[in-house]
């Protein structure tokens, strides 16, 4: 079983090259979002299992998708290789249930995704689903679009602290994250991990070496702080 702690992700991964440049600045595991409903994924299949098969331990893949059916997310965490799988669909428990069955040693993160005074909702979720996750990470709504990832939108920080205080499972803190808020995010929060993505990216949409740097940085100092 994989154990976690103090982690740093980086996700939306899109080549080798980025892949390379943001293990090489200190990241532990990186996300690659694939089958998104949108049909229009960041990096092929192939080239992203690839990636992963090429990483060496403690780094590792994680898969970022939307998929719902315990059978399909394992059958697709075991062609690209991954070591984890995040999912943000809503999955039904007995779908999460059964895809410990199918892959106990799949590493399972189940999004929750913080809207407006869905708190109760959230710690529902927690209290229902726990014995078949591994970690939880919260993730921002966005109203406007009605996404539910990789929004570059914060939340209130009071809900993530509380799921945190509530989980009996570890939670990464996700959502709007970036190299000037991480630090006070981990001091307020007290996660057991973090993840970004846009927050991450420089104008042309490929992430940013020194934005990576100093993401990874702020939030070592800051896991640190808090041991
Ligand atoms: O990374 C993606 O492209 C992605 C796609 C669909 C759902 C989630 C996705 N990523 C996750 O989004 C959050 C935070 O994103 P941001 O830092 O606010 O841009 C994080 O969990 C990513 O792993």
């Amino acid at each position: 079983m994989t154990t976690v702690d103090k982690l740093v992700q980086v996700a939306g991964i899109i080549d080798a090259a980025e892949a390379g440049m943001i293990i090489e600045e200190g990241a532990d595991w990186i996300g690659f979002a694939l089958r998104l409903p949108s049909g229009k994924d960041d990096i092929a299949e192939p080239d992203a299992a690839a990636i992963i098969k090429g990483l060496e331990p403690p780094h590792a893949g994680v898969l970022i998708s939307y998929l719902t059916e315990a059978e399909e997310i394992s059958e697709f965490c075991q062609e690209l290789g991954v070591v984890a799988v995040q999912l943000h669909g809503d999955v039904e428990t007995t779908q999460l249930r059964r895809l410990k069955e199918l892959r106990p040693d799949l590493f399972v993160l189940k999004s929750l995704v913080v809207k407006q005074d869905n708190a109760d909702e959230l710690v529902k979720l927690v209290d229902e689903t726990h014995p078949f996750v591994d970690m939880y990470i919260t993730d921002t709504f966005d109203p406007r679009t009605g996404a539910k990832g990789a929004t570059g939108l914060t939340h209130d920080w009071n809900v993530s602290a509380e799921l945190v205080r509530r989980s009996p499972k570890p939670l990464m803190m996700a959502g709007g994250l970036n190299p000037e808020n991480v630090g006070a995010a981990i001091r307020a929060v007290r996660p057991a991990a973090v993840d970004a993505h846009t927050g991450l990216e420089g104008p042309d949409g490929r992430k940013d070496r020194a934005k990576v740097a100093k993401f990874v940085a702020e939030a070592r100092a800051a896991f640190a702080e808090i041991g």
